[in-house]
C-alpha cells in the first residue's frame, strides 16, 4: 500500500442478486490527507463506508488497510441515559480498558473534547435530550479523544449551522495538516470538499466515477454531471486569501401572480 492508508480495487456491491450500487471503483487514500466522497442519494456512499469499515463484505474486489479506524456516523441513536461526557469518554475505549474506570485523565481529555465544540455546559446532560447537530458534535468529540490516526465520517456537516459547519471543517482541516491524521468523509457539499479535500471521488453512475485531486475532480462540468443542476466556479480575494468555491445554479419556477 506504500503511502496509502485504505486502498480499494475494483470494489463493488449488490444488496440484491445482480444489481449493483456500484462496481468497478477503485482508489487510493494517502496517508495524511483528506478524502472527500461524492455522490447523489442512494448512489452508495455510505455503502462504500461500511465497506472500508469492514462492516460490509463487498461483492466483487479488495480492500485494504488496518482497520483502525474511529467512525462519526450521520445518525446516531443510544437506548441508555448516557451523558454527553459518557459518550465521548466511550472514545476512549482503547485507553480505559474492558472493566475499568476512566482515569482522571480520560475525563479530562473528554471534558476538553466536549470544550472545543462549545459543548462544555451539556457535558452532564443526556444524550439523547441534545439537538441533532448538538449530538453530531458530541460524536466528533468522541472520534477526538479515540487517537485513531483515521477518521471515517458521514456526512459531518449535515445536521450544522454555518458556524458548526466552519467549526468541523476547521477541525478536519486542522487534524490533517497539523497532527497528520487520515480523513475520508461523505459530503453533499461540494464546496466543503473543494475547501479542505486533497482528493475526491465522485461516484456518478454504477460504473461511472472520477477519482483524482479535488481541484481537478471537483469542476463545474463533473458537478453538473453528477447533480443534474449547473455549478458555478468562483474565485476571489478574500482578506488576503485567494478563495475557491462552487455555488448550484437554482432553476426556478416562478409563479406568475394572479392578476399580474
Ligand atoms: N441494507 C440494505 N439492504 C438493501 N439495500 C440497501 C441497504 N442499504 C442501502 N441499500 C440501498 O443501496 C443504495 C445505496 O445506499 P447508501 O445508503 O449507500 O447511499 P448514499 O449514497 O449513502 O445515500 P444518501 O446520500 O441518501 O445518504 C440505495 O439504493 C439503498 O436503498
Amino acid at each position: 500500500m506504500s503511502d496509502a492508508v485504505v486502498a480499494f480495487e475494483g470494489l463493488g456491491h449488490s444488496y440484491r442478486n445482480g444489481v449493483f450500487v456500484f462496481r468497478g471503483y477503485s482508489a487510493r487514500v494517502r496517508r495524511g490527507s483528506i478524502f472527500a466522497v461524492l455522490g447523489s442519494n442512494g448512489r452508495g456512499k455510505t455503502t462504500l463506508l461500511k465497506i472500508l469499515l469492514g462492516a460490509l463484505k463487498p461483492t466483487v474486489g479488495s480492500v485494504s488497510g488496518d482497520g483502525h479506524y474511529a467512525f462519526v456516523p450521520q445518525l446516531f441513536h443510544v437506548s441508555f441515559d448516557y451523558t454527553a461526557l459518557d459518550m465521548v469518554l466511550m472514545g476512549r475505549a482503547r485507553t480505559v480498558g474492558m472493566f475499568s474506570q476512566p482515569s482522571r485523565q480520560d475525563e479530562e481529555a473528554a471534558f476538553a473534547a466536549l470544550d472545543r465544540f462549545g459543548l462544555a455546559d451539556h457535558a452532564d446532560r443526556p444524550y439523547h435530550e441534545l439537538s441533532g447537530g448538538q449530538r453530531q458534535l458530541v460524536i466528533f468529540a468522541r472520534a477526538l479523544v479515540s487517537q485513531m490516526q483515521t477518521l471515517i465520517l458521514d456526512e459531518p456537516t449535515s445536521a450544522l449551522d454555518l458556524k458548526n459547519q466552519a467549526l468541523v471543517l476547521d477541525w478536519i482541516s486542522t487534524l490533517s495538516r497539523r497532527d497528520g491524521l487520515t480523513i475520508i468523509m461523505t459530503t453533499h457539499h461540494p464546496h466543503h470538499a473543494l475547501a479542505i479535500a486533497d482528493d475526491a471521488l465522485l461516484m456518478i453512475a454504477e460504473e461511472e466515477h472520477v477519482i483524482g485531486p479535488a481541484k481537478k475532480a471537483l469542476t463545474e462540468e463533473n458537478l453538473a454531471h453528477l447533480y443534474g443542476v449547473p455549478m458555478k466556479l468562483m474565485s476571489f480575494q478574500h482578506e488576503g486569501r485567494q478563495i475557491e468555491t462552487l455555488a448550484p445554479v437554482y432553476a426556478l419556477s416562478r409563479a406568475v401572480p394572479s392578476g399580474g
